[in-house]
């Protein structure tokens, strides 16, 4: 009996490694004028945009009739015709590519698979679909953490699966986080897959070996939380009296992207914590969705910042925003309980209360 949405993942898998290995040559030749600015002000680059290209031309030959919810859409691209070519350029090598292990000539990579301008992206496009809580969806995140890519640092290529609003297949491929933390000048590039009900994994992005994840139990002196380089993302002076609260000595970890979900999903840090900064801020489904799933199914909880689930369903974002948390099952209640004391003002500081 073959396990449930076998073929998704391999799918997923599939476009995640073909796009991560985009996305790691290309930041070695990116220029200036490879980088438009959003209406948003968040920048945007040609690997953003050929990473979402990649991914959604093997999600519609795979999958010609689900729907995607993308990040990227071409229409400022269109309008610059030198990066529109370079993207072009820079997703057809990706997808025309010998073939790796694993991938399948049926969803249109390999060699002679490459696609016309128009074809590439239309694909794009295919991600402007407005999200719902019913039938088979993805999410797509080409490059999470584009400041993070940007500045050398940790980004994901991010991609998920949904059913009826329930993430059923994560995948995240980080080609700058080292595969074992403890070695952070050792090899890197990770690639994380979560199936619902199946477990959550760490691979290296070549070797097919996995590795099955599972959140430690963690002592109170080990614990970190693990938190946004961006001050606009996230209120990074709530976390520091949250941290406060809990008694927690240790220095937080700041990494961009959803490789904090990988990173807790492996025990290197504890709590993910993103606290809305009041601007008004909707939290975008995938910026979430995958690195959700993977928490979830290495043991650990996800949910907003009052201990209430989110809701994947609403729309291309979660709504209301109330701020993001998640940790391994015994830690979660106190954490929740000390956010509440941090937002209400955070007077009682290392009170034994909120301490673990
Ligand atoms: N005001 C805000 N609050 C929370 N998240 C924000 C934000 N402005 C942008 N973001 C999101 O933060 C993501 C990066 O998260 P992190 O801070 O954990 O690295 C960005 O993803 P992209 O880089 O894909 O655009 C973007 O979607
Ligand atoms: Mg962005
Ligand atoms: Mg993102
Ligand atoms: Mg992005």
């Amino acid at each position: 009996m073959s396990l449930a949405f076998a073929l998704e993942k391999e799918v997923a898998v599939a476009a995640v490694l073909r796009a991560c290995s985009l996305t790691s040559s290309v930041f070695n030749k990116l220029v200036k004028n490879e980088k438009l600015t959003k209406d948003d002000k968040s920048p945007v680059t040609v690997a953003d945009y050929a990473s979402q290209g990649v991914i959604a031309s093997i999600l519609a030959k795979a999958f010609p009739d689900d729907p995607l919810v993308g990040e990227e859409d071409t229409k400022d691209l269109r309008a610059n015709p030198v990066m529109r070519d370079r993207v072009v350029e820079l997703a057809n090598e990706a997808l025309s590519a010998d073939l790796a292990f694993g991938d399948n000539v049926q969803w249109g990579i390999g060699p002679g698979q490459a696609r016309s301008a128009e074809e590439l992206l239309s694909a794009i496009d295919r991600g402007t679909y407005e999200g719902g809580s019913s039938g088979r969806m993805w999410t797509v995140d080409p490059i999470d953490g584009t400041k993070g890519f940007l500045r050398g640092e940790q980004y994901a290529v991010c991609l998920a699966f949904l059913v009826d609003a329930q993430v059923q297949v994560g995948v995240m491929g980080c080609p700058n986080l080292p595969a074992d933390a403890s070695n952070p000048e050792g090899q890197k590039g990770c690639l994380f897959v979560a199936v619902r009900g199946q477990g959550a994994e760490q691979r290296t992005l070549n070797n097919a070996k996995p590795i099955p994840l599972s959140i430690p139990k963690f002592e109170d002196k080990d614990i970190r939380v693990l938190e946004s380089v961006e001050k606009a993302h996230s209120a990074l002076d709530v976390n520091e009296r949250v941290a406060k609260i809990l008694g927690l000595t240790r220095p937080s970890i700041r990494m961009d992207s959803q490789a904090k979900y990988c990173s807790l999903a492996r025990g290197d840090g504890s709590i993910y914590l993103r606290l809305p900064v009041g601007s008004g801020y909707e939290e975008k489904i995938w910026d979430h969705a995958s690195g959700s799933l993977l928490v979830e199914e290495a043991g650990g909880i996800f949910t907003d910042s009052r201990g209430q689930p989110l809701d994947f369903g609403r729309g291309r974002t979660l709504g209301v925003n109330y701020g993001i948390v998640a940790t391994g099952r015994d830690i979660h209640p106190r954490v929740i309980a000390a956010i509440k004391q941090a937002q209400e003002g955070g007077k009682n500081d290392a009170s034994s209360e909120g301490k673990l």
